[in-house]
């Protein structure tokens, strides 16, 4: 059985059938890239598994438990951790005080802003952080501004801020999004870091296909809602039927 166990999911909006009998499961300790043409569905399956939407048949189950019904905040303490396209961390704070937030969070499993100026004076949320910045290799940047930074570097710290909740699965969704080239390429060398330093699974949805073809041991193909394809990236380059649907289209991206 894997970590993520997906069955049967369904979701209608409206007249449209956005996702229909999806079944997909992820493998403890893998990269999984779920991919696809615009419109085929990744974004709404992620958010079935993270509990922002709710699907309307079918069932989730994160290491055994069904996810269905709980909200984002709990299945986030259940072990699951999301990056969204555009980083979300907050720009007035430094990168320190950023990173801080969730390791309190990670302790006392809730935060709240009138909590925030005791953080400063509590040792063991700002050893936590320095380390976790440390191992983020943004240890310099941890007075920086976090708005100022560069695209890439926003997304190490969010990356950075889901790590310090120690998730067992973590959801990246469309995480080199509006990159440069080289932000691109220093975001796939630390997600290899991260999967390589840690036990975590990661499932990644993911347009451009270079980053796919570097992180991803497994990879499920979506079209119209469902899957139309799942093996390993060798296997997925040269599919018939993938090339039909996907990676002509992919070149536009
Ligand atoms: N809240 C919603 N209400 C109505 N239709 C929606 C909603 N969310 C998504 N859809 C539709 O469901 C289908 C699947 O959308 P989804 O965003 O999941 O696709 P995607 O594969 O993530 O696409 P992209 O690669 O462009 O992000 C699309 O036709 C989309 O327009």
């Amino acid at each position: 059985m894997g970590i993520l166990e997906v069955k049967n999911v369904g979701k209608r909006f409206g007249g449209l059938q956005a996702l229909s009998d999806i079944n997909l499961s992820i493998t403890q300790g893998t990269v999984h890239a779920i991919i696809g043409p615009n419109g085929a569905g990744k974004s709404t399956l992620l958010n079935c598994l993270v509990g922002k939407l709710i699907p309307d048949t079918g069932s989730v189950s994160f290491e055994g438990k069904s996810v269905l019904g709980r909200k984002p905040h709990e299945i986030n303490q259940m072990g699951i951790s999301r990056v969204f396209q555009t980083p979300e961390i907050f720009g007035d704070l430094s990168v320190m005080e950023n990173m801080m937030i969730p390791c309190l969070a990670k302790r006392d499993g809730a935060f709240s802003l009138q909590a925030y100026h005791a953080l400063l004076s509590d040792r063991e949320i700002v050893d936590r952080a320095e380390h976790m910045l440390e191992d983020m290799n943004m240890a310099d940047k941890r007075n920086m501004h976090a708005a100022a930074m560069s695209r890439g570097d926003k997304r190490r710290l969010e990356i950075g801020m889901c790590l310090a909740q120690e998730p067992r699965l973590l959801l990246l969704d469309e995480p080199t999004a509006g990159m440069a080239r080289a932000d691109t390429n220093n975001t796939i060398d630390l997600l290899k870091q991260i999967k390589d330093s840690r036990p975590i699974t990661i499932a990644i949805i993911e347009h451009d296909m270079h980053v796919v073809f570097s992180l991803a041991e497994w990879i499920t193909v979506l079209a119209q809602g469902t899957p139309l394809v799942e093996d390993t990236p060798d296997k997925i380059k040269g599919h018939p039927k993938v090339r039909e649907a996907y990676l002509g289209e992919s070149a536009e991206h």
